[in-house]
């Protein structure tokens, strides 16, 4: 079987600039991304692919509480909001390639696998919210939100405005891995872990139930990567490449590192909590857990990112 190659597409690389975060404007991103994925299985990689929804369950979020302020309808719970991103990119994602392979001729099925991440009940992160999610807000917006919502958390987000943030435990078991091992072995993309995965804790032996909370997608994309050993780890998102003094004068974007490269400059704080450092995190997990290499780029350096001439590449050595 060709190389395994995990492919995760970060939510905001789905929502367009243009401020109407329509659901036509989030097809066309995957679309364009879908071109990029379609390239690599044409080169003859096994791809699995895995997307973000940070800023789309922040909308079915918002949409749930204004129908509830406004018509009184029951407010749905966060973990369902989840359900639904995961459910509605997953459907994008999936109609997109089959739509892209269908017109290049690859002989390729695609399936979304409707995936359930184990979380622990015990996991600190519940008391602590981390995960951005929504739109992005200036400070004296979020200000005026938090007087009416008092309970609702902020956080600054790499110099791109506030957003509210919700807890994000860590993965710690891919339910449906065995599904997605096999829909892989016949030979499907698959599509899996959407929105890092509908969190859920173990309520007795293989019985499970939802939790309200947002898992980073980088790692149960990591987690899945380890669990059907993936020999590649791209993440893509909003920039070609990492940088260290991101966003100064002085900022270098950084082309190969290695592991040992890669915690120093974390230790050196260069990447933000709830953006870059979930990434590099999840990177180096996946590379201390024999995955031989991580790849960080956007979508559309995909292509030139394989062979090396794009992107930010981590290695063990
Ligand atoms: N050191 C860094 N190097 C590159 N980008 C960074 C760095 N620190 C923060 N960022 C920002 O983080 C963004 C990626 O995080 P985010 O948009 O939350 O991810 P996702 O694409 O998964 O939704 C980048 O597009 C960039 O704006
Ligand atoms: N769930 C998640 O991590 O989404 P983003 O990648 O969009 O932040």
């Amino acid at each position: 079987m060709e190389k395994l190659v995990i492919v995760a597409i970060g939510g905001n690389s789905l929502v367009r600039e243009n401020g109407r975060d329509t659901i036509q404007d989030q097809y066309e991103a995957v679309c364009e991304t879908a071109v990029n994925i379609a390239d690599m299985v044409q080169e003859g990689y096994n791809v699995v692919v895995t997307h973000g929804n940070g800023p789309q369950v922040g909308f079915g979020l918002r949409r749930s509480e204004i129908a509830g302020e406004v018509a009184g309808m029951a407010p749905l719970p966060l973990v369902n909001c989840v359900a639904d991103t995961q459910g509605g990119i997953g459907y994008q994602i999936q109609q997109a390639l089959t739509n892209e392979f269908a017109k290049r001729g690859i002989n390729k099925k695609v399936a979304t696998v409707i995936t359930q991440v184990e979380v622990s009940i015990d996991d600190p992160n519940f008391k602590n919210p981390t995960k951005p999610v929504g739109s992005f807000f200036t400070i004296e917006q979020a200000e005026e939100m938090k007087k009416e919502h008092p309970d609702w958390i902020f956080v600054e987000d790499s110099g791109r405005g506030y957003r509210r943030v919700v807890p994000s435990p860590k993965p710690i078991d891919i339910v449906e891995k065995d599904a997605i091992k096999s829909l892989i072995e016949a030979g499907y993309v698959v599509i899996a872990v959407g929105g890092g995965g509908i969190p859920v804790v173990k309520t007795g032996n293989n019985t499970y139930e939802g939790i309200d909370a947002v898992i980073d997608k980088d790692f149960a994309t990591s987690l899945l990567a380890e669990q059907i050993n993936a020999e590649t780890l791209i993440i893509t998102t909003g920039v070609s490449r990492v940088f260290i003094n991101f966003g100064k004068p002085n900022q270098q974007a950084l082309e190969k590192i290695t592991v040992k490269e890669t915690k120093q400059f974390v230790f050196e704080n260069h990447f933000p909590a709830g953006s870059m450092l979930p990434k590099i995190e999840a990177s180096l997990s996946f590379l201390e857990n024999n995955g031989t290499r991580v790849i960080i780029t956007n979508p559309e350096s995909l292509k030139d990112a394989i062979i090396e001439k794009a992107g930010t590449h981590i290695i063990c050595a």
